[in-house]
């Protein structure tokens, strides 16, 4: 995000903070928004929020922003000289495709968002390599514009000193985490997370033992339509655009696939294939086989010289018959393939030499990444009730 870009001091209304995260944070909360977003607010954006990854059976999936919604809010605090009298109103990942984008306006700017005081939006990837199009600019003061650059974070009040507006997408998905901070506790929202987490944790000793997998929220909230016009015969379901844009395929044991229920078949057990080839195991659902996908890219690069040693999974070759049913399954959730294409195809994925021995460790690997996640969440939980706030607990 350009040199020394260390906003308006003057009067005290922004701040750019180049480097603000690594890339390890970047890629990790990469990983859960493609694993976990839904159709979003406004055309052409997905969003990921920790109510949702709560509801959706993934309440260890927001351990990892912890950290970082920790030194944020610290800094907000300590730049406004505002220290222990901000509340986090809102927690998300928003990605932005092809199309989005949204002219000058203030965070504040509707009577309902009078609360938000200040914002700080980290930008986890980078103009010109991930995505083109998407700057930044506020109207008045310096800097007027901002490169988005993995890792950066930009923070300004919410009121009409940063006028601010971002380019059309042109190609690609913008990834930003975005936090807006109130003084006003009343719209603290980790109150409502804890009080959503205490009521969707498993908490017997017997259960939180048990492997959290994900559940898809309803099916409308992953129906993606030029225009955002709920139409079943148009547009597509964005988990398996993104499964099928990272060079794999579905497949499904159900003996009939029927058109009726075919939402739910995306909530039953399914199978990963490749270039032809089955992978023996089963996923839960959709939205664990896309995490399965996710997770392997997020990882592919270090894992080659992993040690672990992965438990053996059997791969076959698909009949006529089984590829006949991958496609049927293609053309129910894809209804425009030019379009998910566009959105979703990511050519690494083909460049990358796929090995199934690989992708076997990679789906233990996320086991074991889930259970200590878990375990971290069940040990903090306590704390977060009894302080009311969520914070990242030294274990
Ligand atoms: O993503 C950004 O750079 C800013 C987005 C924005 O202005 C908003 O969501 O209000
Ligand atoms: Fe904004």
């Amino acid at each position: 995000m350009g040199d020394d870009t260390t906003g308006e001091k003057q009067n005290q209304a922004r701040l750019i903070i180049p480097d603000f995260l690594s890339l390890q944070e970047c890629k990790e909360l990469e990983f859960i928004h493609r694993s976990c977003s839904t159709v979003g607010y406004r055309p052409n954006v997905f969003s990921t929020t920790l109510s949702h990854l709560i509801a959706t059976n993934s309440p260890h999936l927001i351990i990892p922003f912890l950290s970082i919604r920790d030194r944020l809010k610290e800094k907000v605090e300590e730049f406004f000289g505002c220290e222990y009298e901000l509340s986090v109103e809102f927690t998300g990942l928003i990605s932005w495709t092809r199309g989005a984008s949204i002219g000058w306006h203030t965070d504040d700017n509707r009577p309902y968002l009078k609360q938000r005081h200040f914002t700080a939006v980290c930008y986890l990837n980078t103009y010109g390599q991930d995505f083109k199009g998407g700057l930044f600019h506020f109207r008045d003061g310096h800097p007027n514009t901002l490169v988005p650059a993995a890792g950066a974070v930009s923070i300004y009040t919410a009121d009409d000193r940063n006028v601010h507006s971002v380019d059309e997408i042109i190609e690609g998905e913008r990834l930003t985490l975005t936090m807006w901070f109130s003084r006003d506790s009343a719209h603290d929202e980790d109150a409502k997370l804890i009080s959503l987490l205490s009521s969707n944790m498993p908490c017997s000793s017997s259960k939180s033992e048990e492997l959290l997998l994900p559940r898809p929220a309803s099916s409308n909230m992953y129906w993606f339509c030029r225009g955002q016009e709920q139409n079943e015969e148009s547009g597509f379901n964005i988990c398996c655009a993104r499964i099928y844009g990272a060079g794999f395929d579905i497949y499904s044991t159900e003996e009939q696939l029927s058109c009726s229920d075919f939402s739910e078949l995306l909530e039953r057990p399914l199978q990963l294939a490749r270039s032809k080839v089955l992978f023996e195991q089963e996923f839960t659902n959709i939205l664990h086989a896309l995490q399965v996908v996710q997770f392997l890219w997020w990882k592919a690069p270090a894992q080659v010289n992993s040690l672990r040693v992965a438990k053996r999974r059997e791969v076959w070759l698909l009949s006529e018959l089984q590829q006949g049913k991958i496609a049927s399954l293609k053309f129910m959730f894809v209804k425009d393939n030019e379009l998910a294409n566009k959105m979703f195809r990511d050519d690494r994925c083909y460049l990358y030499e796929f090995d199934w021995t690989e992708f076997t460790v990679a789906v233990d690997e996320l086991e074991h990444y889930s259970r200590r996640l878990q375990k971290e969440l069940v040990m903090s939980l306590p704390h977060w009730r009894t302080q009311q706030i969520i914070y990242k607990v030294p274990l």
